[in-house]
């Protein structure tokens, strides 16, 4: 499998053949497909979804995905979708990177399950993992039944080799694999980590701009789907499915990345968060979050999003009478937040890239100590140039339930509240 390039524009209807001819003219599901090749569907939404939010997608294969062993339980233990099972604590938590592993661990054997909420039954919530992995998948293809994988690497780039084509990704980049495409991560530096969040709602998709206008924030053009490309392999290959919350594992003789065509809307996409066209306060007043808005996953209830993924890029602050820097707040999201890059403006310190941060519903948070006492004295005659950074947010409507490894994990921050413990108290009433 060779990457031959990609295709630009958010949720399009493509067309793509690694073949020519092998592309069906005028039907989907020709009684001979050209080349001796197999037609399949794959839905990402009910068939009957409006036009407008209807997702699907026809391969044109070697080998129907049918085929393929029993599947069996494969043990994989930190990743899962028992969130919560300590009590739910309001506390703010936050997290170092999690430490690389020493033995050869891929991709899906590196990935661990910080938090989440919902389930794949419910059609709602999301899980939030990170992964810390040195090798590439070898005669191994994961997908996940359970929601589409939206992946944020902060080390490492990663070559994605997905049914529907290969994916190169490096740190500031995200890609999404949909719900049920089947792939395999290799690792072309080695040590990699990240952050991925499995979302069980509805699709990603583009914020609505509002008084923005028809321009702005992440742009359609620059989301970038893969054309086909196939690989012919016969051998002793497993397939692993997340599927309910559990992990199965199935022999399967040959790769299951053998789509020598497709077309249709539902593929997985990649978009670098450097062309995000950030807009913000040209005035006064730090503006809400919701500026920052990559894409959402709506719920039923207009303008809640099960999952809101922004990102906090490198800009200029220019605002004038004003306290620059994220203010305290409270918020009825939970935030779970992270780091691809440099350092994040709301913190001067123990962020680390590759660090995480947990804010639930409610439990207020904001600049720290050093932060707050450097912005209240700022000379705001002067632009602050905020350059160097990649912060992130999955905000989600249900509260982030916290995995039990992730709350007794060694490498949470215990004393992290410490950090606005040195906010003084100014207050001077007049006598
Ligand atoms: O740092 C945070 O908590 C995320 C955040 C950033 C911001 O600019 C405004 C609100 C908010 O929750
Ligand atoms: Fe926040």
């Amino acid at each position: 499998m060779t990457s031959n390039g990609y295709m630009s524009g958010f949720g399009n209807e493509f067309a793509t053949e690694a073949i020519p001819g092998a592309l069906p003219v005028g039907r989907n599901s020709p009684q001979k497909v050209a080349h001796g090749l197999y037609a399949e569907q794959l839905t990402g939404t009910a068939f009957t979804a409006p036009r407008g939010a209807n997702r699907r997608s026809w391969l044109y294969r070697i080998r129907p995905a049918a085929m393929h062993g029993r599947f069996e339980p494969f043990a994989q233990p930190r990743l899962h979708d028992r969130f919560g099972e300590a009590p739910v604590s309001p506390d703010q938590m936050r997290w170092n990177p999690l430490p690389l592993p020493e033995a050869p661990t891929d991709f899906v054997e590196g990935l661990y399950t910080v938090a989440g909420n919902g389930g794949s039954d419910a059609h709602a919530g999301v899980g939030i993992h990170l992964y810390a992995a040195n090798t590439s998948m070898r005669g191994r293809y994961f997908y996940s039944a359970d929601g589409e994988l939206l992946i944020v690497p902060q080390l490492g780039r990663l070559r994605v080799a997905t049914e529907l084509g290969l994916l190169d990704v490096e740190p500031q980049e995200i890609v999404v694999v949909p719900r049920g495409v089947r792939f395999r991560v290799e690792l072309p530096d080695g040590a990699s980590r990240g952050y991925v969040c499995e979302n069980f709602g509805a699709l990603l998709r583009l914020p609505d701009l509002g008084p923005i206008g028809s321009n702005g924030l992440a742009n359609p053009r620059d989301f970038l789907t893969p054309v086909a490309a196939w690989e012919d392999l016969e051998g002793g290959f497993e397939l692993i499915a997340k599927f309910g919350g559990h992990l199965w594992h199935a022999p399967i003789d040959h790769s299951p990345l053998d789509v020598v065509a497709w077309h249709g809307n539902y593929a997985p996409y990649k978009y670098d968060l450097r062309r995000f066209n950030t807009i913000g306060s040209i005035s006064f007043d730090h503006p809400d979050p919701s500026i920052f808005l990559v894409l959402t996953s709506p719920t039923d209830t207009p303008g809640v999003g099960n999952l809101d993924f922004a990102i906090f890029p490198p800009r200029w602050l220019v605002q004038q009478d004003t306290f620059r820097p994220p203010w305290f707040h409270r918020n009825v999201a939970s935030e779970f937040m992270g780091l691809v890059h440099g350092a994040y403006d709301a913190k001067a310190e123990g962020f680390a890239p590759g660090g995480c941060s947990l804010h639930n519903c409610m439990s207020g948070h904001g600049p720290d100590a050093a932060t707050f006492d450097k912005a209240s004295g700022a000379d705001l005659s002067q632009p602050d140039v905020i350059a160097d950074t990649m912060a992130f947010m999955f905000e989600t409507r249900g509260v982030l339930r916290p995995s039990r490894q992730a709350v007794d994990a060694a490498h949470r921050q215990r004393d992290y509240q410490a950090c606005w413990a040195g906010l003084r108290k100014h207050f001077a009433p007049p006598r």
